[in-house]
This record gives C-alpha cells, structure tokens and sequence, in this order.
C-alpha cells in the first residue's frame, strides 16, 4: 500500500537527473509526459511517475483535476534574513541616485547592516518566515539563505542561526551561505576586515556551506575575492561569488578558476568569461528580476552563455535594496521577457540546475527522489512565464505532505 497517488495530471514535467547541471543546448530539453499522468508516492519519495496505470494503490488519493505537475521550484539566491527594509531608496534610485553610490553614502547595504544589527534573533526569524511562507505557497520547497548583513562574527552567526532554524520548522530545505565580506563596514580598512571575515571561515563552516563574496568596484577587488576563495576553497568550504553584476571585473573568469559551485549575477560578464563557462561545471545564476528593479537596460546575457554551452539557473536574489520580490514565478517571466530563455530552459533553471547550483538532490521527479511537487493551475508550463505577477501554484507536497493549497473565495 503507497501513501499517496496523484493522478488526472494534464502535463507532467520531469527534468532530467544528471551528476552535472544541464548545459547549453540541454537546457531547452524537458520531458513531458501529456495526458493521464500519475506520481505515487511512499514514504516521502516517488515511487512511479509516468502514465497512468492500475497498479498501484493508495490510502489516498488527490485527482489533480487536469493541472500540471513538476517538481517544487528551488531558488538558489536569497538574502531572506535580514532586518527592516529601505523602501525610502526607490525614490532616490528613480532620482537618478545609483546602487553603489547609496552604498558608498553609507546607505544601502549598510542600512540594513545597521537594522540586522539591532534586530533579535526572534525578529529576524518572524520577518523572515513571512516571505519563507510566501515562497512555499508559489511552490518553491528549496531555498538557499546568505548571511551579510552583519558584518562580524555575533551578527553574522546570528543570521545564519536564524537560517538554520528555518530549515527545522518550515517544511523546506535549505542551503546556507556564509556572505561575510559583502560590504565594507563605516571606516573599517577593507584588507583588515577581509582579513577578520577569512579568520571566522574555521567557525562559520559548521553552520554554512558557503562562502560567498561580493566582488564589485568600491566592494572587493579581483585580488581580494581570489584571497577570500582560495581560503574557503582551503578549508574544505565550496565557494559561490556576486560577480560582474555592475562593473566588467572578471568575476566570472575568477569563479571557473576557484572551482565555484556558481557565479551570480553576471550582467557584465565578459565574452571570455562567457566562453569558459561552457568549460566548466561552474553554474550561472542570474538575477533579472534586480536588473529590473534597478531600473537597467542590459541584461545578463543568457543567450550567449547557452550558446557557449553553460549551465543557466534562476533566483529571486530576494532581498530589501536590489530586488525586493520572493516570487520565483515573476522571475521566470523576467526571464522569458529580457533573458529571452525558452519555457523549457526556464524551467530546468529554476528546478535541476537551481539544484545544482547549491549541491541540493532536488529539481527532479524520478523514483527515489523526494516527493516535492507542485500541482499548478495552469493549461501547459508555458502558461506560467506568460501570465506574469499572479500565483500558479495551486497545491505544494513537500515530501508527500500537502503544505499549502490554494483558497477559494470566501462567500456565505
Ligand atoms: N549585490 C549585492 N548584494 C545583494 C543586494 C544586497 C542589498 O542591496 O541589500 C544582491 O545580490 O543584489
Ligand atoms: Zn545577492
């Protein structure tokens, strides 16, 4: 006896499970299983998925009415802890005033450096849970959470406390990164504070499993990320880097070489760049939905990065100063409206190779896999970029429990 079917499924995707990210062209092929699929699981895991077939029995039984079903969505770029908010920058930024020059006047991320600071652990956790329960309604069951908006030892363990107690209560996974060197804090000397984030590498490696930095003019050098990922690289702690999201730095060409699990941003990414991704196993997560709140004309370039033979994924970069939406849907959008992806490229980002991208075995549906779905009230998967800002997601199964489905109008 199973737990569980799933059947009257209309469309059923199934991205492909490899070792690796999908690259290049392999990012437009997505199985689709049309017309009377079922999934039964047992025990948290899928035990069949395919057409539909008498074989099985269930104690329970959810007839999917038609709707599409796929694998919960992963979002592999978050800043979701933090304290307060700055929506007094947005009238700046549309007076012309830029990111960076907002950081360099000690706002930006230094204003919300000041606001985590002077928030509790239980504040942080309380703020934070409201978009973590926002995510998993839109159907996102994996979230990867940074740290870097404390700026020293106490409050940067106090983020990635907070992270981790997330991850007990809600019924999602999550991958935690350690985002020490992210700015520069007032008046410190940028070579000591780096410094001080690479000496707590040996501490925070037991609450993180990532280290990530913001490489970016005024921020930190080339030379200093390449020192910061080296020591990570050394202690056994796999890096991650936000690179060339403003300025032509080289950051993607200094992830490949430091091994990274992913480069993130990559507006500015350079053609060399671009050409050694497909080289590596390196994943590039972009961010449109930040070149869109920053008011930018250019785009990451994700054609020339599919064509070269990378692997692309998807995040929300969900956080209070560059992009401030949890909705993974509205980025798979963003991405078919400026990153000019394909349906089906869009969707294996923002499942297997968002996956990838934090070393997490999800974004697929094959037997053995955990039973994280999404059943979405769309006609086909290329429903969901096409009709954008509105919620899909109708019913979410983490692990083969239903988490959340979607209310009715409430009348008499
Ligand atoms: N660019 C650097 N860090 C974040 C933004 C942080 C903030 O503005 O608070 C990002 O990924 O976009
Ligand atoms: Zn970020």
């Amino acid at each position: 006896m199973n737990d569980i079917i799933i059947k009257n499924i209309k469309s059923l995707l199934l991205p492909k499970k490899s070792d690796g990210p999908l690259k290049g062209k392999e990012m437009d092929e997505l199985e689709i299983i049309d017309d009377q699929a079922m999934i039964v699981i047992k025990d948290d895991k899928v035990v069949y998925r395919g057409a539909e077939t008498d074989d099985y029995q269930a104690s329970e039984t959810i007839d999917a009415a038609g709707m599409i079903a796929s694998p919960a969505l992963v979002d592999p770029h978050t800043h979701v802890v933090h304290g307060g908010s700055r929506e007094h920058e947005m009238a700046l930024k549309r007076q012309g005033v830029d990111y960076l020059t907002i950081l360099e006047q000690g706002g930006g991320i230094l204003n919300t450096v000041e606001q985590t600071k002077k928030a509790t652990h239980q504040e942080l956790f309380d703020k934070a849970s409201k978009n973590i329960i926002r995510m998993i309604q839109y159907g996102v069951l994996t979230v990867e959470s940074k740290s870097g908006y404390g700026l020293d030892r106490e409050n940067e363990l106090k983020q990635l406390e907070v992270s981790r107690e997330i991850a007990e209560k809600f019924p999602l996974t999550m991958r935690h990164t350690f985002l020490g060197p992210h700015a520069i804090p007032k008046g410190a000397d940028s070579e000591a504070f780096l410094d001080e984030m690479i000496d707590l590498l040996d501490e925070v490696k037991d609450y993180a499993d990532f280290a990530d930095i913001f490489c970016e003019t005024g921020v930190f050098t080339i030379e200093q990320s390449r020192k910061y990922m080296e020591a990570a690289n050394e202690k056994g702690m796999r890096v991650k880097i936000h690179a060339d999201e403003i300025d032509p730095l080289g950051g993607l060409e200094l992830a490949i070489e430091q091994n990274a699990i992913s480069a993130d941003h990559l507006v500015a990414a350079s053609d060399e760049g671009k050409r050694q991704l497909g080289d590596s196993d390196t994943v590039a997560v972009l961010l449109p939905g930040t070149t869109f709140y920053l008011g930018k004309e250019e785009y990451a370039d994700a054609r020339g990065m599919i064509a070269n033979g990378g692997a692309v994924s998807l995040a929300t970069d969900y956080n209070p100063g560059s992009c401030v939406t949890d909705n993974l849907q509205m980025i798979m959008a963003i991405a078919s409206l400026k990153l000019k992806m394909t349906p089906n490229e869009i969707w294996n980002a923002v499942t297997v190779n968002a996956a990838h991208a934090i070393d997490a075995d999800k974004g697929t549906l094959e037997v053995g896999d955990d039973a994280d779905i999404v059943l979405w009230d769309a006609p086909n998967h290329e429903y969901i970029p096409y009709h954008y800002g509105v919620n899909h997601a109708h019913t979410v199964l983490a692990k083969g429990q239903v988490v959340y489905r979607q209310p009715g109008l409430l009348t008499n």
